[in-house]
């Protein structure tokens, strides 16, 4: 049924008929979606509470820009938009599109969204990267549920092939086509799924990077091993213990605690593995050591 709605609701909203896009959260998925937004033309508004990861946001977001040179990405809008970074989240008022990208943690979201109702107009799009949060009981915590929907972000923004788009039983066409016109301009597809907690990919990814982590405490093989099996014997791009640290050990493991507190301990409960990776502060490509090492700069 979902499906269907995303073929009906293709027809997005033109973005320069929505104004700005805000961007709550200046972590690794909110800067690598400042830099795609960016590069295709549009004007961003960035806003995170800590004002170093702020500080840090513009020097993040032209290294993505450089990598994505070197790696011949998606060819980007003729001009740049321009970045205004924001301490105060009030000055995402005016924005057709707000992003959330804040902590995977769903009392950190659900005071967000709280904050973000009192800010925005009605008319203001409010769309949640999450990896697992569900997304109707943020949307109801406001005044206008309609507005909000669920878009699963995949890291890089600017490369990335697909969006895994969560609509609520709340959310209204206009909303959906605001966040289709966004994604069209960015190149980027997109999969309309029901609102579950972890939805289709994390429900069944994290479940895949879990265990591979325990198979290493077992002996049972490298991680290089158990990536090279996933990609030369089920076409994965890279395997799941590369992806965990492109997304970050300390992500997946807060994923893992919203997966257990809604599906139960026996699946998603964090492996040993994870958890010393953790308190190591080993949390991938962002520290520069998880599974593996990284030696370029992160910021
Ligand atoms: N890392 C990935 O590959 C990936 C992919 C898809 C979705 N996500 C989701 O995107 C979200 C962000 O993930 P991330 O990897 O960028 O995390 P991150 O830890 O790198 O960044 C989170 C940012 O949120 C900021 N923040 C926390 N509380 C805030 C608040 N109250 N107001 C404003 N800013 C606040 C932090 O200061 C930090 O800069 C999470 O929900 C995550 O599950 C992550």
């Amino acid at each position: 049924m979902a499906e269907t709605a995303a073929v009906v609701q293709a027809q997005g909203t033109d973005p320069g008929d929505v104004g700005p896009v805000g961007v709550v959260g200046a972590g690794v998925m909110g800067v690598s979606l400042v830099h795609a937004l960016l590069a295709a033309g549009l004007d961003v508004v960035l806003h995170d509470r800590d004002p170093g990861a702020l500080d840090a946001a513009p020097g993040r977001v032209r290294s993505a820009r450089r990598v994505a040179r070197l790696s011949r990405g998606r060819a980007g809008a003729e001009q740049e938009g321009a970045l205004r970074v924001v301490g105060d989240l009030a000055e995402l008022a005016g924005c057709g599109l707000v992003v959330e990208n804040v902590t995977e943690d769903e009392q950190v979201k659900e005071q967000v969204h709280r904050d973000l109702d009192r800010v925005l107009d009605g008319r203001t799009v409010v769309a949640v990267n999450t990896s697992a949060v569900p997304i109707t009981p943020l949307a109801v915590l406001g005044a206008h549920p309609d507005r909000v929907l669920g878009a699963h972000f995949m890291n890089p923004v600017a490369t990335s092939q697909m969006v895994e788009v969560v609509r609520t039983a709340h959310t209204s066409d206009r909303a959906l086509g605001v966040l289709t016109g966004v994604l069209d301009r960015l190149g980027i597809a997109m999969t309309v799924v029901e609102d579950v907690p972890g939805f289709v990919i994390n429900r069944c990814l994290m479940m895949f990077v879990n265990e591979a982590a325990a198979l290493l405490d077992d002996g049972v093989a490298t991680p290089a091993q158990v990536d090279r099996l996933f990609r030369g014997c089920l076409g994965h791009r890279t395997g799941p213990l590369r992806t965990a640290d492109v997304i970050g050990i300390d992500t997946i493991v807060d994923t893992l605690h919203v997966l257990a507190a809604h599906h139960g301990p026996e699946r998603f409960t964090p492996s040993r593995r994870l958890v010393a990776m953790l308190e190591a502060g080993e949390l991938g490509r962002k520290s520069g050591k998880g599974f593996y090492h990284y030696e370029e700069d992160w910021t």
